[in-house]
């Protein structure tokens, strides 16, 4: 029965040959994907702000696969700048909106211009790379009769809101919200959505995000296993191939994903049939975690009540 249910459609989206766009394509988890990309013959095109950081990209990305990157210098938060930048970089195939930018920290200490900046980047952002993308990848999976896909980089924090997380959370969250309707509406041009939640992964960002990153932050984030850049790029590009609309990269997250699935749509017969065992059980898991992150807090301000 969930064979005959399960919606959309299966679809396999090929990379090679194809276009992909990257955007964040210069640093962490995006240049991961652009290097595994090219390694697999796609045409690939990084977007990110920095001339100077696309360069060293472009070089290492040549230097890993002997293959040459297009290169965009926009902020997605300028949407004539985005605009200019697809038209420049040519109908797109496959487009990975991955730019994101990340400051945890309570929502009473953050400034409302970093609340914003995390807002405009991670999801007006999107919006505009979709708009702007949109008409001529139609066209495209038209002439080519082969699927398209617009995959978002969310968080496994756009999953389950984390402390310190208000303001990304929210941005994240978005994303699927975003995500789940975009579906309905390029389903009839033969374009699949991704949305791919990784956990804490090994990059610049999150070096640098560690600097301010809250101590009860980084315990509730810890309750999901860290992860390379590779390793979440390999996972994002395998569910991006096979039409997947939700992707989880470790056990954890295929847990939240089962846990989270919502009215999601699902075209694996199998994941559904998870999903529908698993709701319940999942949902005591949930409980059991809350549980955890709320003793933990609790702990916390007990202990530096007291010292204070
Ligand atoms: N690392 C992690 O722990 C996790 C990351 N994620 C998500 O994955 C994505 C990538 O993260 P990560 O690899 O760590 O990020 P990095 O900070 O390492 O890289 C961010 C990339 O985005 C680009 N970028 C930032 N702001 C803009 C902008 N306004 N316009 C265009 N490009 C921009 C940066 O280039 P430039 O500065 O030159 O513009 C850079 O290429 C993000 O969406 C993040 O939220 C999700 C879960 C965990
Ligand atoms: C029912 C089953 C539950 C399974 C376990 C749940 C674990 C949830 C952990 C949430 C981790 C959030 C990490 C965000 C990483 C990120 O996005 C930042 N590094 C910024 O980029």
């Amino acid at each position: 029965a969930l064979a005959f249910l399960a919606r959309p459609r299966g679809a396999r989206v090929p990379l090679r040959g194809r276009h992909v766009l990257i955007t964040g394509g210069s640093s962490g988890i995006g240049l991961a994907m652009a290097t595994a990309a090219a390694r697999e013959g796609a045409r690939v095109s990084i977007l990110a702000r920095n001339a100077r950081g696309l360069q060293e990209a472009r070089d290492a990305i040549r230097a890993a696969t002997g293959v040459d990157v297009g290169v965009l210098a926009a902020d997605v938060r300028d949407e004539g700048a985005v605009a200019r930048a697809l038209q420049e970089a040519g109908p797109v195939d496959v487009l990975v909106c991955n730019q994101g930018v990340f400051v945890p920290q309570e929502l009473e200490k953050q400034d409302m211009e970093e609340v914003k900046w995390m807002v405009d980047i991670n999801l007006m952002g999107t919006f505009h790379l979709v708009k702007a993308a949109l008409p001529a990848m139609k066209l495209r999976t038209r002439e080519t009769g082969l699927p398209a896909s617009i995959a978002i980089m969310s968080s496994q924090a756009g999953q389950v809101g984390v402390y310190g997380y208000t303001a990304y959370s929210a941005s994240k969250f978005a994303l699927r919200g975003m995500g789940e309707a975009l579906q309905h509406e390029v389903i009839a041009d033969n374009i699949r959505v991704s949305l791919i939640f990784p956990p804490d992964t090994e990059t610049p960002g999150f070096e640098e995000e560690h600097k301010r990153r809250p101590e009860l932050t980084n315990i509730i984030a810890g309750s999901s296993g860290g992860m390379k850049a590779d390793d979440v790029a390999k996972k994002a590009l395998a569910g991006i191939k096979s039409g997947r609309f939700i992707v989880p990269c470790n056990f954890e997250g295929a847990m939240l994903a089962v846990a989270t699935a919502g009215l999601s749509p699902q075209s694996s017969p199998l994941m559904a049939f998870a999903e529908v065992i698993g709701a319940g059980i999942m949902r005591f898991a949930a409980l059991c975690f809350q549980w955890n992150w709320f003793s933990t807090i609790e702990n916390y301000y007990a202990k530096n009540k007291k010292t204070t």
